[in-house]
C-alpha cells in the first residue's frame, strides 16, 4: 500500500480500502516513530508502509484485553461462592447462628407477649377512632368522593359536556356501589346470625377480637403504632448497609466522602451483610484509592460511627481480594468481655506438640489452633498487654506433652514463669550475673545439642528414617535417639541480647536455634516488650515462623514482630486499644494474620493447676529432669567462662604467623582448649570473629599439608591484636 508522507497521520487512522470499506492500519510504535522522524527530516518521496488491514469493528481498543481465552466463555468466570454459607457449614457456627436466631425470635415474642395487655388497652381506646375512619372511608367509596374535585372543576369551567359525562359516571358508580353495599350488608347479617347460631363461642370471640383489633389498628395514628418495636430493645441491633455507610462517611476520609457525595461512585457491598459467628459481617468495596489500612487506622472513629463499643468493631483486609476490599466484622459483644469457650487444655490433657493445639479465640469466638512443632515464636508488645501470659500459655501447652523438655527464662525476674518450675528442665529468673552465666551455659549446651541432632538427622536421612530431614513423631518418640521436642521460652529476651559480655553470644546461639532448631525439634520462643533491632535482632526477627503481636506503638515495632510489610498490608497491631489485653495479631506458619485473644483467666494459680497435671503426666512417662527434680544446673567453669577467643588466638599464633587460615586456627584452638573449641568448624570461627568486630573471611595464600600453594579463608593476626588492644583500652578507660 502506498502512502503520501504529508497525510500519513490521518491515513494512520483510516485508509480507504479498495472496495470502499473503512479499515485501519496499525503500526508498531517503533515504526510510527521512524515514520515520524523521517517525516520531520523533510523526506518527501512516497513511502511504502507495511501494515495489516484490520476491520474497523475488530480493531483492538487500548482498554480492551487482548488475551484470548481458551475454551468456552462460560469457563473461568467469577469466583464460586461456597454452596453453603460459612455459618451453615461449620457445626459450631451453625449452632451459634441458630442460637442467635432462636434467641432473637424468642426475645421478640416475649417482648410482645409481655406488652399484650398494653396493646389491648391501646386497641380498645382506638376503636372509636378506627370505626369513624372505617365509616368515613366506606362513605367516601360509596359516594365516589374521589371524583368530586374533578366534577367541581368541570362545573367551575362551565364545561357542561364534561360535567354531564362525569356526573353520569358517578351516578352509575354510586348505584352499583349501593347495590353492592346492600348485598354485602345482607350477607354480613346472615353470616352474623348463622355464626351466632352455629360457630363455637371461642371462635365467635376470636372473630369479634379480630374485628376490634383491626378497627383499633386502623384508629392508631401513623406515628404511634400499637406495638412497640422489639428490636430497639435488643442488645445488638442488626448491622445494615446504611449504618456502615454512615460510619464510613464519618471517618473524614476525603475519598469516601467524595464517593458518598452527589454523583459519587458510592460504596459497594459485594455480598449481603450476614451473620458470621457471634456477629455481623459486611464485605465492603471501598472507593477507588481508599485502602483498608486507612479504615483500620480509624478503628475508634469507625466504632463511634457504628455506635458500638470499640471491642466489637474489627475491620480487616481481605487479602484474597484487592486492597480496597474491607471485611468489617461487628461482634454482638465486646471481644475483650465476651465469654470465651472453655479451653480444652485447662483441666489438663496429654498434648501432642506435632498436632495443632488451641491457642486463642478469634473475634467470632472460634478457637484458633497453633502447631508448635517445627516453628519458632516471637511475641512482642508494649508492657502490660499480655505478652507474658501468651508465652506462659505456650509453655503450658508444651508442658502437657510429656516428651517436651522445657527451658524457661523469666528475665524480668517477677516469677511469671514460676508455675512451670515443677516441669521445667532449666529455669532462670532475673538478670543477675549468676543467672546470666547459668543461661549462657545452658544455651551453649543447647547449641551442642543442635549440632548433635543435625548430624544424627543427616545419618538417619541416609538410612531413610528421616525422609524430610527433620524430626518426625516416630523419631521423637524413640528415647534412645534423644530427639524429643525441646522448648525454650524466654520472657524479656532483650536482657540477653543487650548483655555487655554475653550479648553477642546469646544472639548468635538464639539465631542458630531460630534458624535450624525447628527442623531438629528445638522450639525457641522469645518475648520482648521492646521490639527493636537490639531487643529482637534482625537475624531472629527475620527467621521466626510464628509471630504474635499484641498492641505496639508504631509501624517499625509492628513489622519487627509480624514481619516486613505487614503494616502496609493492613496487619496493624497499632490499632489495638489499651484495653485489648491478650488480643493480638497471630501470623502462623503460612497462614494469614488473624486477630486472636489468648486464653483469658490463665493467671498464676490457673497455670499452677495445668502445670501440676503436666507433672503427673511426666512422672508417669518418666520424663522429669533437671530443675523439676531439684537438680542443680552445673555451671562448670568452662561453660560459664567468658569469651577469650582473641586472647587464645594471640596465644597460639606468634607474630611471625601474620596470615592464618581458619582451619589451621580451629585446629590449634582445639589443642589449646579442647573442651571449648573441640567441636568448632572454620565457619564458627568466622562468626565468632564477626561478633568481636575482627575482619574475617580474607583470602589467605598458603600451602596445605601436601605442600601445594592455594588460597583459603582466614585472617590477619594483626587485626586480632588490634581489636584486642582497643578492647583492653576501652575496658581500662571504663
Ligand atoms: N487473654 C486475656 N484476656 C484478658 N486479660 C488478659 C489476657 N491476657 C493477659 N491479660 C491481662 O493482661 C495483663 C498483663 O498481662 P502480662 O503480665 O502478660 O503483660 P505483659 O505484656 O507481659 O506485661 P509486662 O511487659 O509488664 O511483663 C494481666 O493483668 C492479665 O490479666
Amino acid at each position: 500500500m502506498t502512502e503520501e508522507p504529508q497525510n500519513h497521520r490521518s491515513d494512520d487512522e483510516h485508509q480507504a480500502h479498495g472496495d470502499g470499506e473503512q479499515a485501519r492500519v496499525l503500526r508498531f510504535p517503533s515504526e510510527r516513530l521512524n515514520a515520524d522522524q523521517t517525516h520531520d527530516e523533510g523526506e518527501t518521496g512516497p513511502r511504502v508502509i507495511d501494515g495489516e488491514l484490520v476491520e474497523e469493528d475488530q480493531a483492538p481498543q487500548v482498554d480492551q484485553s487482548h488475551t484470548a481465552e481458551a475454551g468456552s466463555s462460560l469457563l473461568h468466570r467469577g469466583k464460586r461462592e461456597p454452596v453453603l454459607p460459612k455459618w451453615a457449614s461449620n457445626v459450631e457456627e451453625f449452632r451459634e447462628t441458630a442460637k442467635w436466631a432462636v434467641g432473637y425470635a424468642g426475645h421478640t415474642s416475649a417482648f410482645h407477649a409481655v406488652r399484650c395487655p398494653v396493646y389491648i388497652a391501646r386497641i380498645l381506646m382506638r376503636v372509636p377512632q378506627g370505626t369513624l375512619r372505617l365509616l368515613g372511608g366506606f362513605l367516601r367509596w360509596v359516594t365516589d368522593a374521589e371524583g368530586r374535585t374533578v366534577r367541581h372543576a368541570a362545573a367551575d369551567r362551565a364545561d357542561a359536556a364534561e360535567y354531564l359525562r362525569l356526573s353520569g359516571q358517578r351516578d352509575s358508580r354510586v348505584r352499583g356501589r349501593v347495590y353492592a353495599t346492600v348485598g354485602l350488608g345482607a350477607a354480613a347479617l346472615a353470616a352474623f346470625f348463622l355464626g351466632r347460631a352455629f360457630l363455637p363461642e371461642l371462635v365467635q370471640y376470636a372473630i369479634v377480637a379480630g374485628a376490634l383489633g383491626a378497627v383499633g389498628w386502623l384508629g392508631a395514628p401513623a406515628d404511634q403504632p400499637i406495638a412497640t418495636r422489639a428490636v430497639e430493645a435488643t442488645k445488638v441491633p442488626k448491622l445494615t448497609s446504611n449504618a456502615v455507610e454512615i460510619a464510613l462517611n464519618a471517618l473524614g476520609i476525603s475519598g469516601i466522602n467524595q464517593a458518598m457525595g452527589k454523583g459519587g461512585e458510592g460504596i459497594g457491598f459485594p455480598k449481603p451483610i450476614s451473620r458470621d459467628g457471634k456477629g455481623w459481617r459486611a464485605d465492603v468495596d471501598l472507593p477507588h484509592g481508599v485502602t483498608v489500612g486507612d479504615i483500620m487506622d480509624r478503628r475508634e472513629k469507625l466504632a463511634s460511627g457504628l455506635r458500638r463499643p470499640l471491642g466489637c468493631v474489627w475491620p480487616e483486609a481481605d487479602n484474597s481480594e484487592h486492597a480496597a476490599r474491607l471485611i468489617l466484622w461487628v461482634g454482638d459483644q465486646d471481644m475483650r468481655k465476651a465469654k470465651q469457650p472453655a479451653w480444652a487444655l485447662r483441666k489438663g490433657i496429654t498434648v501432642d506438640l506435632f498436632q495443632p493445639q488451641p491457642f486463642g479465640t478469634d473475634q467470632r469466638g472460634r478457637w484458633v489452633d497453633l502447631r508448635l512443632m517445627f516453628t519458632s515464636v516471637a511475641i512482642g508488645a508494649i508492657p502490660r498487654m499480655g505478652k507474658t501470659f501468651a508465652l506462659r500459655e505456650l509453655l503450658l501447652i508444651a508442658a502437657l506433652d510429656p516428651r517436651a523438655e522445657l527451658h524457661t527464662y523469666d528475665l524480668k525476674g517477677t516469677g511469671d514463669l514460676d508455675p512451670l518450675e515443677k516441669v521445667t528442665h532449666a529455669h532462670g529468673v532475673g538478670d543477675d550475673d549468676e543467672e546470666i552465666e547459668k543461661a549462657i551455659s545452658d544455651l551453649r549446651k543447647l547449641r551442642d545439642e543442635l549440632r548433635r541432632r543435625a548430624k544424627l538427622i543427616r545419618d538417619l536421612a541416609k538410612q531413610g528414617l528421616a525422609p524430610e530431614n527433620k524430626v518426625t513423631p516416630e523419631l521423637a518418640g524413640k528415647k534412645s535417639l534423644g530427639l524429643h521436642p525441646i522448648v525454650i521460652g524466654v520472657d524479656e529476651c532483650q536482657v540477653w541480647f543487650e548483655h555487655p559480655d554475653y550479648g553477642e553470644e546469646f544472639e548468635a546461639i538464639c539465631t542458630d536455634l531460630v534458624k535450624r532448631g525447628p527442623a531438629l525439634g528445638i522450639i525457641i520462643m522469645l518475648a520482648t516488650q521492646r521490639p527493636d533491632a537490639k531487643s529482637l535482632p534482625t537475624g531472629i526477627s527475620a527467621n521466626v515462623s510464628t509471630r504474635f503481636c499484641l498492641k505496639v506503638q508504631g509501624q517499625t515495632e509492628n513489622d519487627m514482630v509480624l514481619g516486613t510489610s505487614k503494616y502496609k498490608q493492613g496487619v496493624r497491631a497499632t490499632t489495638f486499644a489499651w484495653a485489648d489485653k491478650g488480643i493480638g495479631y497471630l501470623v502462623g506458619e503460612g497462614s494469614d494474620a488473624q486477630i486472636v485473644r489468648t486464653v483469658a483467666g490463665l493467671d498464676g494459680p490457673a497455670s499452677e493447676k495445668v502445670a501440676a497435671y503436666a507433672r503427673t503426666l511426666r512422672e508417669a512417662a518418666g520424663t522429669l529432669t533437671g530443675h523439676a527434680i531439684g537438680e542443680v544446673q552445673d555451671v562448670d567453669e568452662t561453660a560459664a567462662r567468658k569469651d577469650t577467643l582473641l586472647e587464645d588466638i594471640l596465644a597460639v599464633f606468634g607474630e611471625a604467623e601474620a596470615k592464618v587460615w581458619n582451619e589451621t586456627a580451629v585446629a590449634r584452638l582445639a589443642e589449646l582448649r579442647p573442651e571449648v573449641y573441640g567441636q568448632w568448624e572454620p565457619d564458627e570461627l568466622t562468626a565468632a570473629f564477626k561478633r568481636h568486630g575482627v575482619r574475617a573471611n580474607r583470602q589467605i595464600w598458603g600451602t596445605d599439608a601436601t605442600g601445594t600453594g592455594r588460597n583459603r579463608r582466614g585472617f590477619h593476626r594483626a587485626d586480632v591484636a588490634e581489636t584486642y588492644t582497643q578492647r583492653d583500652h576501652g575496658r581500662g578507660a571504663g
